[in-house]
């Protein structure tokens, strides 16, 4: 019936332009005998609105009625499934109100909302993942904890892998929920431990395969992470993260497959934008004497392949690039990597940018590289390439 859907004083979304949605409320329903009906709606902005609808399509749901509102007390529910009303502003409304009062996770079923707070927030401490640890879903606040939890507990019971699949826009916040869920995984007990959660202190003292694990991330961002327009460090490719169990849930390795890098980014970033970090970690952190022989700098404007964004590209507010050189390096030792071996890739990084300043003068039919070039001389040298050859390449 008409009036079970809409009645006086029932509350209502209509479409704005300035705030998406606002609320309303209808002010009178008339039904008349042949069940044709006028609605008049009353917005917050004062506007009213008049629909001539017919009980069919009030029961059907026709396109153009206004979404239902949800009672308040569900405005704030911590599951979008208990909503009475699903629809887009009721979703959008809890949502914000629940981000309102500092609660940035919302579940919609089995699936866990996650807005950005942008700012350091205190709910992934080691006295949170404890809280979380052998705990349900629904016991506690909607929280990433909570689905690496229920992924583990599966894992253990089942004894089959378990997926979670991270998603959404640049900027939302996927690389810093990964990470979350990794930093949980390397820090619960096994179910059969005497605890389930580590107490602080063995926190601090994990294992050296979850040191490993943990540190593949400063890794992949220095080597796949950019700045962009949208995200300051935004990763430039898409990744699958396994994590291995043994058959007493303790951690036993990781592997990663990486997807899709970037690649064009390496010769050309868009104004306000970065080459990959690690490029400015490596002129800004390399020690004097590497820095020299490898013919680096700190003033990145001497590289075109770096200075393309601009100079309000870097640096990034708040990153010390010669800092997150020193732990790029402790994270490519603690994953096995040598200290010769490092070196060897920073050579390849320098003759890259070296590459890019090489001058290639263009003649009628032909160009030419001037022997003399110094670019080309330390990028042929690094790369291992004989100086003529690498002119000889036709293009
Ligand atoms: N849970 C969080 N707490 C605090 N800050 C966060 C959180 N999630 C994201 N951020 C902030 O938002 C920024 C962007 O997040 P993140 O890099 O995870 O996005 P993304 O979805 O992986 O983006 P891209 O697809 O561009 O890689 C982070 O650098 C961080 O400043």
């Amino acid at each position: 019936m008409a009036e079970n859907i809409y009645s006086k004083g029932t509350k209502v979304w209509f479409p704005d332009k300035e705030l998406s949605w606002i609320s309303g409320e209808v002010t009178s329903l008339t039904r008349n005998p042949d069940d044709t009906v006028k609605l008049v709606f009353v917005d917050d902005r004062g506007k009213e609105t008049t629909i001539n609808t017919t009980v069919k399509e009030i029961k059907d749901g026709r396109e153009g009625l206004p979404p239902l509102r949800n009672p308040p007390l569900l405005e704030t529910a911590d599951d979008l499934a208990t909503l009475s009303h699903l629809n887009e502003p009721s979703v959008l409304h809890t949502i914000r109100n629940r981000y309102a009062q500092h609660s940035i996770y919302t579940y919609s079923g089995i699936v866990l909302i996650a807005m950005n707070p942008f700012q350091r927030v205190t709910l992934y401490g080691p006295e949170i993942i404890q809280a979380y640890s052998g705990r349900r879903r629904g016991e506690l606040e909607p929280h990433l904890f909570a689905i690496a939890e229920d992924a583990y507990t599966a894992m253990s019971r089942d004894g089959t892998g378990q997926t979670i699949i991270v998603s959404g826009e640049s900027g939302a916040g996927k690389t810093e929920s990964a990470k979350y869920i990794m930093r949980y995984l390397a820090s619960v007990n096994p179910p059969d431990a005497k605890s389930r959660a580590r107490t602080k202190a063995s926190l601090d003292e994990s294992s050296e395969v979850e040191r490993q694990i943990l540190a593949t991330n400063p890794v992949l961002e220095a080597f796949g992470n950019a700045k962009t327009t949208r995200n300051d460090n935004s990763s430039r490719f898409g990744k699958y993260i396994q994590i291995l169990f043994d058959g007493k849930q303790e951690i036993v390795g990781a592997r990663i497959r990486t997807y899709l890098l970037e690649r064009s980014r390496v010769v050309f970033q868009p104004l306000t934008e970065r080459n990959y970090h690690i490029f400015y970690q490596l002129c800004a952190g390399a020690p004097l004497k590497e820095r020299k022989d490898l013919g680096l700098d700190t003033d990145i404007t001497k590289f075109h392949y770096l200075k393309q964004g601009g100079p309000s590209s870097t640096p990034i507010n708040g990153v010390d690039d010669g800092e997150e050189f020193r732990q790029t390096q402790t994270a490519l030792s603690t994953i096995g990597i040598s200290v010769e071996k490092q070196w060897a890739v920073f050579k390849l990084l320098s003759a890259l940018l070296h590459l890019g300043n090489i001058k290639i003068t263009s003649m009628r039919n032909d160009s030419s590289i001037d022997d003399t070039d110094p670019a080309l001389q330390l990028s042929t040298r690094f790369l291992g390439v004989p100086l003529a050859d690498f002119q000889e390449v036709d293009c």
